[in-house]
């Protein structure tokens, strides 16, 4: 069991603030979507959880130790992480760029041991991607690069994993596959933060939501008690008809909504 504790978290990049005092708590076996709109700072905040960022005041912690103290490798022995669009520029087997993610686990120069092997072929049938074993990513496809990438990052067999935006390469069978690999992850005991932009996605699949504007956590709880016309509104200008189809939870934007105070243009 993990717990994620982000605190009064302040990010500075570029001499202006990005991310306003955000508090946050999270733990083991939850799927955790970050929402918001282009700009809102989510990816600057996964850059902080994973350490990558310093912060100006607050901090991110894991099981109370602050993630800039760890050094890398234990750092990427606790926290997977698959940033938003990455490119491979190495011709390596899909098989052989999926190992990178067992890289914390292994001592300097060492090579895997049957564990980090087992570990692979784990995250290989994980993410279905046992067909393209041999193939050389730079030939792949974006949606089968994603998949090999998810699949690296599951290899790290980390108990928080931080994937941000891993939908848009996706066709709509293997962005219901992927929500539901996610969600079997946190089923199995990881702390997933998934950042997302659909969100019909985001409802359907996450126990809870953060959503961010203009670098402030504007609301944190169910999908049902986040995604309601005020926020949707008043963070993306969108009117949104929001129900169940078979059972399933729908967000469909209707049209953009008038930001507060402008003067409608029809
Ligand atoms: N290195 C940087 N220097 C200055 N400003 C930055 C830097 N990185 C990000 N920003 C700014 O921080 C803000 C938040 O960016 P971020 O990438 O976190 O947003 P996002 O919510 O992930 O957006 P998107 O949905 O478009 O990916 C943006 O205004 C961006 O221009």
């Amino acid at each position: 069991m993990v717990t994620l504790s982000i605190e009064a978290l302040r990010i500075d990049l570029g001499g202006r603030a990005i991310l306003h005092g955000i508090d946050a708590e999270m733990r083991s076996g939850s799927l955790v979507g970050v929402i918001g709109p282009n700009g809102a700072g989510k990816s600057t905040l996964a850059r902080a959880v994973t350490g990558l960022l310093r912060s100006s005041s607050g901090r991110v912690a894991i099981d109370g130790t602050n993630v800039r103290a760890f050094s890398p490798a234990d750092l990427g022995r606790r926290i997977a992480y698959l940033p938003q669009g990455q490119t491979v520029h190495w011709p390596l087997t899909a098989e052989r760029l999926v190992a990178l993610g067992r890289l914390p686990h292994l001592a300097p120069f060492s090579a895997m041991a049957r564990a980090d092997r087992d570990a692979v072929e784990r995250a290989m049938a994980r993410a279905d991607i046992g067909g393209l074993r041999d193939r050389v990513v730079t030939e792949l496809s974006g949606g089968e690069r994603a998949r090999v990438l998810i699949a690296r990052a599951l290899a790290a067999e980390a108990p928080v994993l931080v994937v941000d935006e891993p939908l848009a390469a996706l066709d709509p069978g293997h962005q219901l596959e992927l929500m539901d690999l996610m969600r079997a992850e946190a089923e199995a005991g990881t702390l997933v933060l998934l950042i997302l932009h659909d969100l019909a996605m985001a409802a359907r699949f996450c126990d809870r939501l953060l959503l961010l504007h203009q670098g402030r956590l504007i609301a944190d709880g169910d999908p049902g008690a986040v995604l309601i016309p005020e926020y949707l509104s008043d963070c993306y200008n969108i009117r949104a008809w929001t129900g169940t189809i078979e059972g399933q939870a729908v967000v469909l934007p209707i049209e953009r909504s008038s930001p507060p105070g402008a003067a409608k243009l029809r």
